[in-house]
């Protein structure tokens, strides 16, 4: 098939093929041409002619080969400049797309915000960098990061993968909390030069992804464009920065894929994505390996199951859920093989936001300067996860229970979306390492969020 198919090339397509070459009719006519015709113009009339024909013949060689090459001369700085114009073009129109007001970014007042929000309020504090912290989990690391003290700065994209007013919520909850959230991407290499020029940052908590299991089937390309190109562009700043903060970041359940030993360790196989969602995250840990070796980041990665909790994320299903059963729309619960139950190790916001923390707290300095190795870095994976695995039956169950209204329910066979059929964590290692403990169950955790939301969408409760 593959020589039927290069065989069957056209002849230009051999242009650059270099034993091909010659074969090319067009080189050939060339090559042919250059017997028929002298390759100097007045080169046979030279012979025959006198002294001041001789001259004159100079003379005319002289102005067609500086003619020639004042030709080419301008030919070549034409080319060079449409060139250069359309990369320059193409980086406009990459500054123009990404962030319509570069300049704010230079503003005083702009400044004055990023560094504000990044002063610190306790001995040894921490200068944080929190991206996607107009996100769940970012919008609570932030917040308490700053409560406890720490210069904190957010960086988020507000984009619309789920309604951007709850992001815009928790953004101004951030500001009343004294932590400036910008606007920007994770992708935008500019920005965050300029903000890491400005910030000597210790730590950076990237929190930043496109999230969800199932959206992943309709477009890819996100996911990509955040969890692998985003991630990328953060990491070549911080092995740039000087000095070179620590890193923290959010891996994710989702990795352990097909894996059937449970509860799943840092140490089992992660080698079997399920989803594309999954399979950006493994990615991501094999990218932060790749910095840790060369660069010298001291990196954490915590893997998160299923988190929950008050200003949480739509998409899911607890919330999704509990928008249905109150609007009286059915909800559709996916069932495994042999019509079994699937299962989440739901993890509360709360304990989340304290291995977040802790990780911060433990994770040791970056080894590098001026983007080079000086010594081995720490790296490291932790579960975070809430060590008791309960159905989705019974997650349904105890959203009944507080809303006190009845779920309408279809129960249908789980689609081939990327979706795993249980997930439970083993926190051996966080627990030795972190000191992390989780502490909230999920019917108490539910409660904490069923509350939320009705004081959030100002639910009339009976
Ligand atoms: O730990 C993670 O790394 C991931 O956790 C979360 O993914 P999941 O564990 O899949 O949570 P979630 O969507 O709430 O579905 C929960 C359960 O409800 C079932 N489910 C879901 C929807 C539905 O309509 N019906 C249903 O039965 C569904 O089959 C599943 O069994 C994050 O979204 C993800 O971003 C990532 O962080």
């Amino acid at each position: 098939m593959k020589s039927k198919n290069s065989n069957s090339l056209p002849a230009d397509m051999y242009l650059f093929d270099s034993p091909k070459t010659l074969q090319n009719p067009l080189l050939q006519h060339r090559e042919n041409a250059s017997h028929l015709h002298p390759s100097t113009p007045g080169k046979a009339k030279m012979e025959r002619n006198n002294h001041f024909g001789d001259v004159q013949s100079r003379s005319y060689n002289f102005f067609f080969v500086l003619c020639v090459s004042l030709f080419i001369l301008m030919a070549g700085a034409y080319m060079l400049r449409g060139e250069n114009s359309s990369v320059e073009k193409k980086f406009r129109d990459v500054r123009e797309t990404e962030n319509a007001i570069p300049e704010m970014w230079r503003s005083q007042a702009w400044q004055k915000s990023v560094r504000q929000s990044c002063h610190v309020k306790r001995d040894d504090g921490f200068v944080v960098l929190v991206t996607g912290a107009a996100g769940f989990v970012g919008s609570h690391v932030a917040k308490a990061l700053k409560k406890r003290g720490d210069g904190v700065v957010g960086l988020d994209n507000f984009n619309n993968y789920y309604d951007p007013s709850l992001k815009r919520a928790r953004q101004s909850l951030l500001d009343k909390a004294g932590v400036f959230v910008i606007e920007g991407d994770i992708n935008d290499a500019i920005l965050l030069k300029e903000l890491f020029d400005m910030i000597p940052f210790t730590h950076v908590m990237h929190l930043a992804a496109q999230a969800g299991v199932r959206y992943a089937l309709e477009n890819p390309g996100s996911y990509v464009h955040s969890n692998i190109a985003g991630l990328v562009t953060l990491l070549e700043q911080c092995r740039k920065a000087n000095p070179q903060p620590a890193f923290v970041w959010a891996s994710s359940s989702s990795v352990y894929g097909l894996n059937t030993k449970v509860p799943f360790a840092e140490s089992d196989r992660t080698d079997q994505p399920a989803s594309l969602y999954a399979a950006t995250k493994k990615a991501g840990e094999e990218f932060v390996h790749t910095y840790n070796h060369i660069y010298g980041l001291s990196i954490t990665g915590l893997r998160f199951f299923t988190v929950y909790g008050p200003y949480g994320r739509p998409d899911m299903a607890y919330f999704s859920f509990t928008q249905n059963i109150l609007a009286g729309k059915p909800i559709t619960i996916y069932q495994g093989a042999g019509k079994a139950d699937l299962a989440r190790d739901f993890t509360f916001i709360d304990d989340i936001v304290k291995g977040c923390v802790a990780s911060l707290d433990t994770a040791e300095k970056s080894t590098g300067t001026g983007g080079k190795k000086r010594g081995p870095a720490q790296l490291r994976t932790f579960n975070l996860g809430n060590t008791s695995p309960v159905t989705v039956p019974t997650l349904v169950s105890i959203l009944e229970k507080h809303l006190k209204v009845k779920a309408k329910k279809n129960f249908v066979k789980m689609p081939r979306n990327g979706d795993v059929p249980f997930t439970h964590a083993n926190v051996t290692l966080a627990r030795n390492e972190l000191g992390y403990n989780p502490t909230t169950d999920l019917t108490s955790g539910l409660k904490k969020f069923v509350k939320w939301y009705q004081t959030y969408y100002e639910v009339a409760t009976s």
